[in-house]
């Protein structure tokens, strides 16, 4: 049985006395939730401070990016051992607002996949149609793309403790939530793809979903087969709301 995960991506936002509050009230609201994993993805200068609030409570941190090389001469870089230093446990690799933004190609974020399994961070890949792939009926087909970019060169090995997270691109920050039928079924098409290829890791691999989820539509989402929890955006910068997701999903 796959335990439910829920993550927060702050995306860019965030100051220390804001941060400051977040997070001792999530450590103390979400101390008794044992069944459901929590994190929260932090920008970069914000690690240590989440280190340092987050130590020794349920809620792991992580970042939203990872430079694909081990060190060198990569300005404004920073690597998987430079997270591994600040305790950091998941990863968010290929976010489409990173792949629009900077043209992260599929093989640059296959090898961010890789390099962060190599240090013993927990990617999460994710993985998303735009409205226009949906409404021209390839949304399989686009996903399919970006799976098998990870799929062929990662085999199940790579896959196991690995995260997807199924993010409709015309879904994120608008209000407009997939339905849970449609995301359980990009959930099931996700895992059937791996299945064909890596039958274990398909069972173990976590699939998330993540687009204008908030405490409204988070149990049902988070409720059906195949969504193993969800990334959330704007809802993670609220502590009441996080806490309510969370809850949710237990
Ligand atoms: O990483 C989070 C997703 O981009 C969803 O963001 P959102 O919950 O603000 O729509």
């Amino acid at each position: 049985m796959r335990r439910k995960l829920v993550v927060g991506n702050w995306k860019m936002n965030g100051n220390l006395a804001q941060n400051n509050r977040l997070l001792e009230k999530l450590a103390h609201g979400l101390q008794d939730v044992s069944q459901v994993d929590i994190a929260v993805c932090v920008p970069y200068p914000y690690l240590f401070q989440a280190q340092q609030i987050l130590a020794n409570t349920n809620i792991a941190w992580g970042a939203q990016n990872v430079a694909k090389h081990e060190n060198g001469a990569y300005t404004g870089e920073v690597s998987a051992a430079m997270l591994k230093e600040f305790g950091v446990s998941y990863v968010i690799v290929g976010h489409s607002e990173r792949s629009d933004a900077y043209c992260e190609s599929d093989a640059n974020i296959a090898d961010k996949f890789a390099i962060a399994k190599h240090h013993g961070l927990i990617p999460i890949f994710c993985v998303g149609e735009t409205l226009q792939e949906r409404e021209s009926g390839v949304m399989e087909y686009a996903i399919a793309n970006q799976l098998d970019s990870i799929l062929s060169v990662s085999g199940g090995a790579l896959l196991d403790q690995a995260v997807i997270a199924y993010e409709p691109v015309w879904a994120i920050g608008t209000n407009r939530t997939a339905t849970p039928d449609q995301a359980r079924a990009a959930h099931s098409f996700i895992r059937e793809r791996i299945a064909a290829q890596h039958p274990g890791a398909a069972e173990t691999v976590r699939i998330i979903y993540g687009g204008s989820v908030n405490p409204r539509n988070a149990a049902q989402l988070l409720s059906m087969p195949d969504i193993d929890g969800g990334l959330i955006g704007r809802c993670s910068l609220d502590a009441d709301d996080f806490e309510s997701i969370c809850r949710a999903a237990c």
